[in-house]
């Protein structure tokens, strides 16, 4: 597999102003996944990632030796894309790809002011790499943490995939409820790789989520209450895929 190199915010000034590329933008649906699921929201994802887990289940966001990205993730004006949302939408999931690789972009800023001004809760889904700046917490109602232990990291060297320091930053936003960790496992010998990660890194049960790994439903149902026996030990949180078996987006 080849990828070609991100195109990091500062390369194309002029556009960074006031679009990203984005992926899709869709609502009336539930959070599918992690410590608001059920609630209803929309998403907003974000193309580009940089990380490359085969499991990815939103390949066209980043895997450029299948998709052409100009065409799954156009570059959009971010005013556009947020008054695509109607009125009664009052949560909005910004996710990817990794959408924190926007962070610096003013269109990103952009995005968050004006979802900010609708009086939107804005959550964030990331997969913990990249710390935000402090100055876009105020925007941020929560922050889905979701670091790649052996189930989803295939694709990158451990060094690429887990950034202490990122993480710390995360964790203390853990500990002021504005994050949550969320680990995608399929066995009970993932949810120990999970417990060692938690102690490495000082992480309380109580901020921790597991959730199947599961690219069908069938594999979601299978895999379910294993993980749910298995986190309840640990005293950790549990999220199902409610999106799959819904059947919502
Ligand atoms: N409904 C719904 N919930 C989700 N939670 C996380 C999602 C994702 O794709 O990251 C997702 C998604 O794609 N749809
Ligand atoms: S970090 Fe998330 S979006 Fe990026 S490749 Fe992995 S699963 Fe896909
Ligand atoms: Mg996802």
């Amino acid at each position: 597999m080849t990828h070609t190199a991100l195109p990091l915010p500062a390369a194309d000034g002029r556009n960074r102003e006031t679009h990203l590329p984005i992926n899709e933008v869709f609502w009336d649906v539930v959070q599918g996944e992690g410590p608001y699921m059920g609630r209803s929201c929309g998403f907003i994802r974000l193309g580009w990632c940089n990380l490359h887990c085969p499991p990815c289940d939103t390949a066209q966001t980043w895997d450029t030796s299948r998709y052409d990205l100009a065409v799954t993730c156009p570059e959009t004006a971010v005013a556009a894309a947020v008054d695509r949302l109607p009125a009664r939408v009052r949560m909005v999931v910004l996710s990817g790809g990794e959408p924190l690789l926007w962070q610096s972009a003013p269109a990103f800023i952009t995005m968050l002011d004006l979802l900010g001004r609708r009086g939107i809760e804005v959550h964030v889904e990331t997969n913990g790499t990249i710390a935000p700046p402090p100055s876009i917490n105020p925007f941020i109602g929560h922050y889905t943490v979701s670091p790649k232990l052996t189930v989803m990291g295939g694709g990158d060297p451990l060094k690429r995939r887990i950034k202490p320091d990122a993480i710390a930053a995360f964790a203390r936003l853990a500990a002021a409820e504005r994050a949550a960790f969320k680990f995608v496992v399929a066995d009970q010998a993932h949810i120990r790789e999970v417990a060692d990660f938690a102690a490495e890194h000082d992480l309380e049960p109580s901020w921790v989520w597991v959730m199947p790994e599961a690219p069908d439903t069938a594999t979601l149902l299978d895999r379910q209450p294993v993980i749910t026996a298995g986190a309840a030990a640990y005293g950790y949180n549990v999220s199902t895929r409610l999106h799959m078996i819904a059947q919502c987006r």
